[in-house]
C-alpha cells in the first residue's frame, strides 16, 4: 500500500459517514416522491376508467330502451320477443333483456337470477341496480339495469369494473340540482366510525369527472395502503443500504485500521507535516553561552503524539531513513538558519543520522546540497552506533565531509556499538558522552566513575567532548572541573521550538 491511498482520518470517515446518511436520506425522498407520483398517477387512470365503463353501460341500456319503446308489437307476442332477441345481438355489453308489467312477463338471452338485490338510485329514467357487488371479482353475478319496464342484464365482467383493483371508490352523479351517491363508499362516511378521529380519511384522494356526463369517480388511497407499499419500498431500499453501509463500512474500517498502523502513519505523516523540528541548546558550561543546538523530530497526527522512541525504529523498519532525515534537516536548516541571521551569530546545528545513511552517497549528496545553503550555520552530523558500522565504507565519508566543513560526531558514546576501536578508525571530532554516564554523577555513580577516563581518551584523540543529559547545577560544576567543554541537558532548555530557542538566544548574556 503506498502513503497516498492511506487518507482516512477520524474527521474523514465521519464526513464520509454523514455523507452516505445524507445520501440516503436523499435518495429516499426521492424514491418517495416518485412512488407517490405513480399512485396518484394510477388512482387517476383508474377513475377516468370507472367513468368510461359506466358512460358505456348508460348510453348503450338508454339506446336499447329507446329502439324497445318504438316496437309496436303486443308485449311479450312474437314480434316482441323476435325484435328483443334481434336488438339484444347488437349489444356490446347487454347480456339479456327482461320484459316485466303486470302479469307479462318474458325474457331474451342467458339470464342466471341474482340471489341478492340492491337497487340504485333513479337517474335520468334509469334505474341502475347492482347484485352482489363485492370485493371479489369471482363472486359476482352481474349488472342489472331498469328501465321503465324492461330490465337489461350485463354481464359480471362489467360489474368487475366497479371492482377496481385495491382502493376505495365512490361513483356518484353530479347534475346541476342532484349529487347522487351511486356504488362505492360515500366519501363523507369513510373511516369515520372506524377510526379514531386522528387517522387521517384519505392519504391520497383523485377525483374524476365525465366531460360528457355528469357521472364524476372519487378514488382514494387509505392511510393503510400508503403505508404498506412504503413498507414494501422501506424493505427493499433500506435491505439494499444497509447491505451497501456495510461493506462500504468494511472498507473504510479496514483502512482507518491500516491508517492507525505505525508504519502508515509515519508514511502519511512523511509527505502531510506529521513531522517537525524541536531544538536543544548546546551550551559552553563554563560561560553558559550558547553555541548552537540539536534538532530532535517530533511527531503528531490525527491519532496524537508519537515519541521519538517509538517513531525512530519504525523509521528504520519501513526504510524511510532518508527521507525523514532529509524532512527534518531540511526544515531545521530552514528555521535555524533564520534564527542565526536574525541574532547575528554563527550557531552549531547538530542533527542525526542513521548508521544505514552515513554510507550512503545521496545522503551525502544532500549534506553537500544544504550545507551551501546554511551561511550562518556550522553543521554538525551525529552517528549512534545503534547498529554497527561499516567502519572502512564510513572513513571515506567522514574525510570528506570533514573536507566541506561538516563536523562529525559520535552520539551516545557509551551505548550501543560505539567503542574505541570506531574512535580510533574514524576520525571523528566530537564525543557525545550517553547521558547515563551523567545521570547520578553528583552522588558518585559507578557508571559515572568513567567518566575522567571518557575524557582522556577524547583528548588523546584531539575530540571536542559534549556531555548529554545535564539536569542539575551539581552535574555541570563536576562536568566542568573535569575538562567537559560543551553540554546540553534539561538545565539549560528541554527541547523546543525554533521560535522559543531564538527567544532564549535573544536573552543569553553570557557573550
Ligand atoms: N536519527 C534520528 N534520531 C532522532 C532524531 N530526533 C530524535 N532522535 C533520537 O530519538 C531518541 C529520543 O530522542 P528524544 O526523545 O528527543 O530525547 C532526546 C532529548 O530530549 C533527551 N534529553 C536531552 N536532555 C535531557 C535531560 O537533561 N534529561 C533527560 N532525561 N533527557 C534529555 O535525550 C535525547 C537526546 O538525544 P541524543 O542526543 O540524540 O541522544 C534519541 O536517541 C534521539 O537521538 C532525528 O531527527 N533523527
Amino acid at each position: 500500500m503506498t502513503s497516498k491511498e492511506i487518507t482516512y482520518t477520524k474527521k474523514e470517515l465521519a464526513s464520509f459517514f454523514r455523507l452516505i446518511g445524507g445520501t440516503f436520506i436523499c435518495v429516499w425522498l426521492l424514491i418517495s416522491a416518485i412512488v407517490i407520483w405513480d399512485i396518484a398517477n394510477e388512482l387517476t387512470e383508474d377513475a377516468e376508467e370507472l367513468i368510461e365503463r359506466i358512460e358505456a353501460v348508460h348510453y348503450e341500456g338508454r339506446a336499447l330502451a329507446k329502439n324497445l319503446q318504438g316496437v309496436s308489437a303486443a308485449p311479450c307476442s312474437e314480434i316482441h320477443r323476435k325484435a328483443m332477441l334481434k336488438f339484444l345481438n347488437q349489444q356490446a355489453f347487454i347480456q339479456a333483456i327482461n320484459y316485466s308489467a303486470g302479469n307479462v312477463a318474458c325474457e331474451v338471452g342467458t339470464y342466471a337470477p341474482f340471489d341478492t338485490q340492491r337497487t340504485l338510485h333513479h337517474i335520468e329514467h334509469f334505474d341502475l341496480t347492482i347484485n352482489s357487488l363485492s370485493a371479489r371479482p369471482e363472486d359476482i353475478v352481474g349488472l342489472e339495469v331498469n328501465h321503465g319496464d324492461y330490465r337489461f342484464i350485463y354481464p359480471s365482467k362489467v360489474s368487475a369494473a366497479f371492482l377496481l383493483l385495491n382502493v376505495d371508490f365512490e361513483l356518484y352523479f353530479d347534475a346541476e340540482t342532484v349529487n347522487q351517491h351511486l356504488i362505492g363508499m360515500p366519501l363523507e362516511h369513510r373511516y369515520y366510525d372506524e377510526h379514531a378521529s386522528w387517522w387521517p380519511d384519505y392519504a391520497l384522494l383523485v377525483k374524476s369527472c365525465s366531460s360528457n356526463s355528469a357521472y364524476c369517480s372519487i378514488l382514494t388511497y387509505s392511510p393503510r395502503q400508503f403505508l404498506g407499499v412504503f413498507i414494501d419500498w422501506i424493505g427493499a431500499i433500506s435491505g439494499i443500504a444497509s447491505l451497501a453501509a456495510y461493506l462500504v463500512y468494511r472498507l473504510l474500517k479496514r483502512r482507518y485500521q491500516s491508517r492507525r498502523d505505525i508504519g502508515h502513519r509515519l508514511l502519511y505523516g512523511l509527505e502531510n507535516q506529521g513531522f517537525y523540528c524541536q531544538y536543544q541548546p548546546i551550551i559552553e558550561l563554563k560561560t553558559g553561552k550558547i553555541v548552537g543546538c540539536e534538532v530532535l523530530a517530533r511527531f503528531r497526527d490525527d491519532f496524537g503524539h508519537l515519541s521519538p522512541y517509538h517513531f525512530i525504529p519504525e523509521i528504520s523498519a519501513i526504510k524511510q531513513t532518508l527521507p525523514f532525515t532529509r524532512l527534518i534537516v531540511e526544515q531545521a536548516i530552514s528555521e535555524i538558519n533564520q534564527v542565526a541571521e536574525s541574532t547575528s551569530k554563527q550557531l552549531k546545528l547538530n542533527f542525526n543520522v542513521f548508521p544505514q545513511d552515513f554510507i550512503n552517497d545521496q545522503f551525502w549528496a544532500f549534506v553537500d546540497e544544504v550545507s551551501a545553503k546554511s551561511h550562518h550555520l556550522n553543521l554538525v552530523v551525529e552517528i549512534t552506533e545503534d547498529q554497527p558500522l561499516d567502519i572502512s565504507e564510513s572513513k571515506r565519508y567522514t574525510e570528506q565531509a570533514q573536507k566541506n566543513g561538516i563536523r562529525i560526531a559520535m552520539d551516545d558514546f557509551g551505548s550501543g556499538y560505539s567503542n574505541l576501536l570506531s574512535i580510533q578508525a574514524l576520525n571523528y571530532d566530537i564525543l557525545k558522552i550517553d547521558q547515563s554516564f551523567i545521570r547520578g554523577l553528583e552522588n558518585d555513580a559507578i557508571v559515572s566513575s568513567l567518566l575522567p577516563n571518557i575524557i582522556d581518551i577524547s583528548r588523546k584523540y584531539e575530540l571536542d567532548v559534549v556531555a548529554e543529559g545535564i539536569e542539575h547545577e551539581a552535574q555541570r560544576d563536576i562536568l566542568i572541573e573535569l575538562g567537559v567543554q560543551l553540554g546540553q541537558g534539561w538545565l539549560f532548555g528541554k527541547p523546543m521550538s525554533a521560535s522559543d530557542f531564538k527567544a532564549l538566544l535573544r536573552d543569553d548574556r553570557s557573550e
